[in-house]
């Protein structure tokens, strides 16, 4: 563990500004791990990304480059922050927000599924994420229940996206570049290109439509497990079953939201903005609370950072006052 040598593997500035400590979370490029700052204790996760982890090297480099370049450009409240970056040879250390709750995959299965307006109050804060990622020309191409973070333990909490890193941010500079020039020479595609970026958008609405579904029923649309297709011909044709026991509670609006999502066809797929603008979300209640959750932290707890934490300062996860975020 990282106590004993394997801490001399970290970056010396790393090390100078951060302990890391035990593994919080794992995925398929490398590791979470939780650290505390050692001026201040503040949690944070730290990601680990083991560059061998990719293909080839090419991949990697873009890759990692591309997600930390997005990771420092993002500003919402439902995107998870960067505070720092490092990197050997062979890994990049990313210095990450700690969301105490954990990946959203994992309420889930713990709950089977999640009470509707649970889900709805998550769901409405992923679009607000997304709609924020979109308007800034970013795809974010692989949301999924592990790449939802959850603030806390409550159901009432603040949700983050991460894991950007099949994000791409779409070349639009260059293509205006390219069609401020004399069009003569341009072949067509780079004119219908234009119309696929937007398209590539959509790859995230489609997205969120598995992840509520997910959320409202516990299980997943497009499964092995269902029928003889395979879940990539499933997904192709829109094939998904809403299960009698899992959606009897569930409203025929939240339905509505879903059946509109998994439109096979982009163009006809409901955008993000539709989405947020559909009557399953127009709930007062449900945005006050998510307004009152986005709105970045008062200061009202500041008596908490007076509290000098304890020098055992507790590993776990778990929010301790002192060390629970801003
Ligand atoms: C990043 C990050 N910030 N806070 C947590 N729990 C994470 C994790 C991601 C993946 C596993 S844990």
């Amino acid at each position: 563990d990282l106590m004993s040598d394997d801490q001399s593997s970290l970056p010396r500035a790393l090390q100078d500004k951060y302990v890391l400590t035990r593994r919080i979370g794992t995925g398929v490029c490398g590791e979470v791990r939780l650290a505390f700052e050692r001026s201040t204790c503040r949690k944070f996760a730290v990601k680990i990304i083991n560059k061998k982890n990719f293909q080839s090297e090419g991949t990697a480099t873009r890759n990692a480059e591309t997600e930390i370049e997005i990771l420092q450009r993002v500003d919402h409240p439902c995107l998870i922050k960067t505070e720092d970056f490092y990197q050997t040879e062979d890994s990049y250390y990313i210095v990450l927000e700690l969301m105490e709750g954990g990946e959203l995959f994992h309420r889930v299965k713990s709950q089977q599924q999640l009470d509707e307006g649970v889900a709805k109050l998550y769901f409405y804060q992923m679009l607000c994420a997304v709609q924020y990622l979109h308007r800034n020309g970013i795809i974010h191409r692989d949301l999924k229940p592990e790449n939802v973070l959850l603030s806390s333990s409550e159901d009432e909490c603040l949700i983050k996206v991460t894991d950007f890193n099949q994000s791409r941010i779409l070349e639009e500079a260059a293509l205006m570049r390219t069609l401020c020039g004399t069009p003569s020479y341009l072949a067509p595609e780079v004119f219908t290109h234009a119309s696929s970026t937007g398209y590539g958008l959509a790859v995230d609405a489609w997205s969120l439509g598995v992840l509520l579904f997910v959320c409202l029923s516990g299980y997943a649309p497009f499964h092995e497990s269902f029928g003889e297709r395979s879940v990539t011909e499933q997904i192709i044709h829109g094939e998904f079953t809403m299960v009698p026991s899992k959606w009897r509670r569930v409203s025929n609006q939240a339905k509505d939201v879903v059946r509109k999502l998994l439109v096979v066809d982009p163009k006809l797929r409901m955008t993000v903005d539709e989405a947020l603008q559909h009557p399953w979300l127009q709930d007062q209640p449900m945005l006050q609370t998510a307004h009152r959750l986005m709105k970045p932290a008062g200061r009202g707890d500041e008596d908490d950072e007076d509290d000098a934490p304890s020098a055992a300062v507790s590993t776990e996860a778990e929010p301790s006052s002192a060390g629970s975020l801003n």
